[in-house]
């Protein structure tokens, strides 16, 4: 099977007047179709890096990324980035934010307008189409910002901590419908976050990183019990704890290793 993604032996240096910085190092990597991976690690220790040159933003100094095996030389349709930060422009209506993506792809037909207002639907949103972002709470305009980025209908998703700036409840929310939506598009996904019970709850596989320079520290494939529980029941069952656990003592002793 071809990897949605594979990174091989990716590094990069970043440059500036006075110093040379390696973030990331000799990272090997293959991520396959309908799989959710996260990026965990200590601040600093690449992941914004890796997902930007995922994304196609950022060059590697060395190494290559593959998307459906083709090597990467800049954005691409195949990737969707979702951020923290939702982005929406004030001025448009929630539809009109909805369907950027495929304006500036240049795709933007009749059926692609109505699959992007099921999409609304799907989320919740039926009614706010013609409404604007500051009319939304943030767990409502990040469901808007999913929206856009699943309208261009991406093989692979990006997702930067989408969730953090939101309240305990709503984070929870938007996890269990995100990641619920995802499995049932068998949309490939890759989100970096800081919050391990989030990763452990929502991926089929946890990439612990260690930083100076950026590296894969460990794996952590995650039992199919709490694989197949939505995440905020997969937070209840054996063995989720001692998981979390795990990760977290691994994590510490990768920090206090550098
Ligand atoms: N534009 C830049 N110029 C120089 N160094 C950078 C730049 N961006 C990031 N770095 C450095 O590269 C390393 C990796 O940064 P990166 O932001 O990818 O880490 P991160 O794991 O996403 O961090 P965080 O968890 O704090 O968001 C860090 O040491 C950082 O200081």
């Amino acid at each position: 099977m071809v990897p949605v993604v594979e990174l091989k032996q990716l590094t990069h240096v970043y440059v500036s007047d006075r110093k040379a910085s390696l973030a990331v190092e000799g990272l090997d990597l293959a991520i396959y179709p309908g799989e959710f991976v996260s990026l965990v690690g200590p601040s600093g220790c690449g992941k914004t890096t890796i997902l930007s040159m995922i994304a196609g933003l950022l060059t590697p100094t060395q190494g290559e990324v593959l998307i459906q095996g083709q090597s990467v030389a800049g954005p691409t349709p195949e990737v969707g980035y979702m951020l923290q930060q939702d982005y929406l422009f004030p001025w448009r209506t929630i539809l009109q934010n909805a369907l950027i993506g495929l304006e500036l792809t240049k795709r933007l037909t009749e059926d692609n307008r109505q699959r992007t207002i099921s999409l609304l639907e799907e989320m919740g949103l039926e009614g706010t189409q013609d409404g604007y972002p500051s009319q939304l709470s943030g767990g409502m305009r990040q469901r808007v910002a999913l929206v856009r980025t699943l309208a261009t209908d991406p093989d692979l998703l990006l997702l930067d901590e989408p969730f953090s700036a939101l309240d305990y409840q709503t984070k929870l929310q938007l996890e269990d419908l995100i990641a619920g939506t995802l499995r049932q598009k068998e949309k490939t996904a890759v989100l970096v976050t800081h919050d391990l019970s989030e990763a452990i709850a929502v991926s089929d596989r946890v990439i612990l990183l260690a930083s100076h320079p950026g590296r894969i520290k460990r794996t952590f494939d995650i039992p199919e019990h709490i694989r197949q529980a939505q995440p905020l029941l997969a937070r209840e069952q054996e063995g989720f704890n001692e998981l979390f656990h795990e990760v977290w003592r691994e994590m510490e002793s990768s920090e206090h290793a550098d």
